[in-house]
């Protein structure tokens, strides 16, 4: 695993000595248009991102179609390396659920399944990269962003992604996993009632799932995503294919790309997402410290 040693090698356990560079938008736009576009939208104000590497954090991106489990895994190595888990789906779902100008706008386009325009993506991010930074914050764990060839260009034009995974499953239990997803109201924990268990066969393994089912205290609080209906889910699937799977392939020209594919349900993908990682000695060390 060169592309992790390297990576991990650069990054020393504290995360102290690292600071932020700030470059307007505006200036990692590219086309007049897209100028036009951020000036619009108040985005040519400073986008609070590290221009080179320089140890002390990361910059990790998750990629991956709907339902992987993205949320799950970037959110446990947010935990482990200490680093801010931002996922650009829960920035639009919080500007949904406020009053703000653009909630009832992004309601119609969230539960058709399609993407939010560049533009507002960008901002919601950047807002959260200042509020983040506001506060101390450095590095991040992005999931969810980029989604488009466009997004990982802007985002190229102003920072330095240190490492992409891209998450995979067996396709036939994506939407399963994304109609058995829950939320509870009063917490914001996430579970998932669905239980996959997919045969081998023809090569391939088969793939077990158990449930993640909520403690006592959540169980009557569960809601489910407007969003994750069958014909939704099927329309979100087909448009990762189309807009983001081209991103995949934009990372890999570039050496960051590292495939997981997803062997089962958390116990068994975890360790193994871990070693992939060359982390799964940093675990031992942080139980041990707890
Ligand atoms: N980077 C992005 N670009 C455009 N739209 C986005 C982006 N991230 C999130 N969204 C919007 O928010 C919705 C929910 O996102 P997310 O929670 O990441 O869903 P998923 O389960 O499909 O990965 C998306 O369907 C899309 O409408």
């Amino acid at each position: 695993m060169a592309l992790v040693s390297r990576i991990l090698r650069s990054r020393p356990s504290s995360v102290s000595s690292y600071h932020y560079i700030s470059r307007t938008f505006a200036s990692a736009v590219s086309s007049e248009t897209d100028i036009k576009a951020a000036s619009l939208l108040g985005l040519n104000k400073p986008l609070p991102l590290r221009q080179e590497p320089r140890g002390g954090s990361l910059q990790w991106i998750f990629l991956g179609c709907p339902g992987v489990g993205k949320g799950t895994y970037a959110s446990r190595l947010s935990n482990l390396l200490d680093v801010p888990h931002i996922a650009t789906g829960d920035l639009v779902r919080e500007e949904l659920s406020s009053s703000g100008p653009l909630a009832s706008q992004l309601a119609e386009i969230v539960n058709q399944g399609k993407l939010v325009s560049d533009e507002i993506i960008i901002n919601l991010l950047s807002k959260r990269l200042e509020a983040g930074e506001a506060k101390g914050e450095s590095g991040f764990i992005l999931d969810g962003f980029p989604r488009t060839i466009r997004q990982a260009e802007i985002l190229e034009g102003v920072t330095n992604i240190d490492l992409v995974i891209n998450l995979k499953i067996r396709e036939e239990a994506l939407l399963a996993k994304c109609l058995g997803r829950r939320i509870c109201s009063e917490c914001g924990g996430n579970y998932n009632v669905a239980c996959i268990d997919i045969k081998g066969g023809n090569g391939s393994p088969g793939i077990y799932m158990a449930p993640l089912l909520p403690p006592p205290h959540c169980a009557s609080k569960l809601i489910t995503r407007s969003d994750d209906t069958e014909e939704v889910v099927k329309e979100r699937l087909r448009i990762y294919n189309e807009m983001s799977q081209p991103v995949e392939e934009f990372y890999s020209i570039r050496g960051k790309l590292l495939e997981f594919e997803i062997p089962g349900g958390i116990p068994e993908s975890w360790p193994k997402l871990l070693q992939a990682l060359n982390l799964d000695d940093h675990e031992d060390k942080q139980s041990a410290a707890a």
